[in-house]
């Protein structure tokens, strides 16, 4: 095998990196040791049955960021996202140990209440779920579980939502019509309005916007950055640019293990780990 310089090294390294200013980001400067953490995450260790898929993750996700989780297929990014707000006690055999502190609070200690911290940590999935309902009960459907039913709280919250989720004007003379009439990219927005009506902290998405076409997928990017002011936001996504476009801090996975975390600009142009550069730059994965 032929040995590079440095400089050669270098320039081999520019050249398969992501461009982030094509991308039209702005650079940041960011420090995660300056933010407030919004999920302490320590010591996390995930098992299916006999099999380990997550090992000793370590790492505080800050609040009123968009935090991304990338890595190759099955690197454990979905697994990683479900222990935030519990959805992995749904999985038979899956067992968690370590702890994971939302505002200091430890969420799998005994005695929480599961469906209030889902109401907390909301989350999106790949596919838009709209439930077979009219556009306004998907998004009042939450409150209504609460035991609002209030029409004038209902319609404030309702079209609070929309607005927020950035489909009010698509949808406000439709309110009344079936939410599976609409197209694959105003059901996920229409998605985002459900979960963001119970007034989470945190939104976690799973690879929003992967069953969308471009625009569809822009309108997400777009209201993640809006939702940032207001929520926390962790995003798995599979898609390095989206990752880079739309994320404040970036997670490397591989194998199970968080590789590194680190402010998106720095990680992806100048990774401290191997492996990170080497995923960056398209060498595997
Ligand atoms: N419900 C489950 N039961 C058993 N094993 C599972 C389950 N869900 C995931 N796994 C395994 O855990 C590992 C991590 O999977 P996970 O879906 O978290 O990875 P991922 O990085 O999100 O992958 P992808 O990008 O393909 O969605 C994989 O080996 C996967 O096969």
């Amino acid at each position: 095998m032929v040995e590079l310089s440095t400089d050669q090294q270098q320039a081999d390294k520019k050249a398969h990196a992501i461009d982030m200013q094509s991308l039209g980001r702005v650079k940041q400067d960011l420090d995660i040791e300056s933010e407030t953490t919004c999920l302490d995450i320590s010591g996390l260790d995930l098992f299916y049955d006999d099999k380990q898929a997550l090992y000793d993750i370590s790492m505080n996700i800050p609040q009123k960021r968009v935090t991304s989780f990338i890595g190759p297929s099955g690197c454990g990014k979905s697994t990683l996202l479900r222990t935030l707000n519990r959805m992995n006690d749904l999985v038979d055999g899956c067992r968690v140990s370590g702890k994971i502190l939302l505002d200091d609070q430890d969420i799998y200690a005994k005695g929480v209440n599961v469906a209030d911290l889902r109401r907390r940590v909301g989350m999106v999935f790949q596919k838009p779920n709209p439930f077979p309902k009219s556009v306004y009960e998907n998004v009042a459907y939450g409150l209504r579980i609460q035991g609002i039913n209030k029409k004038r709280i209902l319609d404030e919250v309702v079209e609070w939502a929309l607005k927020g989720a950035a489909l009010w004007d698509e949808v406000k003379d439709r309110l009344h019509e079936s939410a599976l009439g609409m197209s694959g990219g105003q059901q996920q927005r229409l998605v985002i309005a459900r979960t963001i009506a119970v007034e989470p902290e945190v939104l976690l998405l799973d690879e929003p916007a992967s069953a969308l076409d471009p625009i569809s997928t822009l309108k997400i990017e777009e209201l993640i950055n809006d939702l940032k002011s207001k929520y926390t936001i962790v995003i798995v996504t599979h898609n390095m640019q989206q990752a880079a476009r739309v994320s404040d801090y970036t997670a490397f996975m591989y194998m199970g293990k968080l590789v590194e975390f680190g402010d998106t600009d720095s990680l992806f142009t100048n990774p401290k780990e191997k492996q990170t550069e080497d995923y960056i730059t398209g060498r595997y994965g």
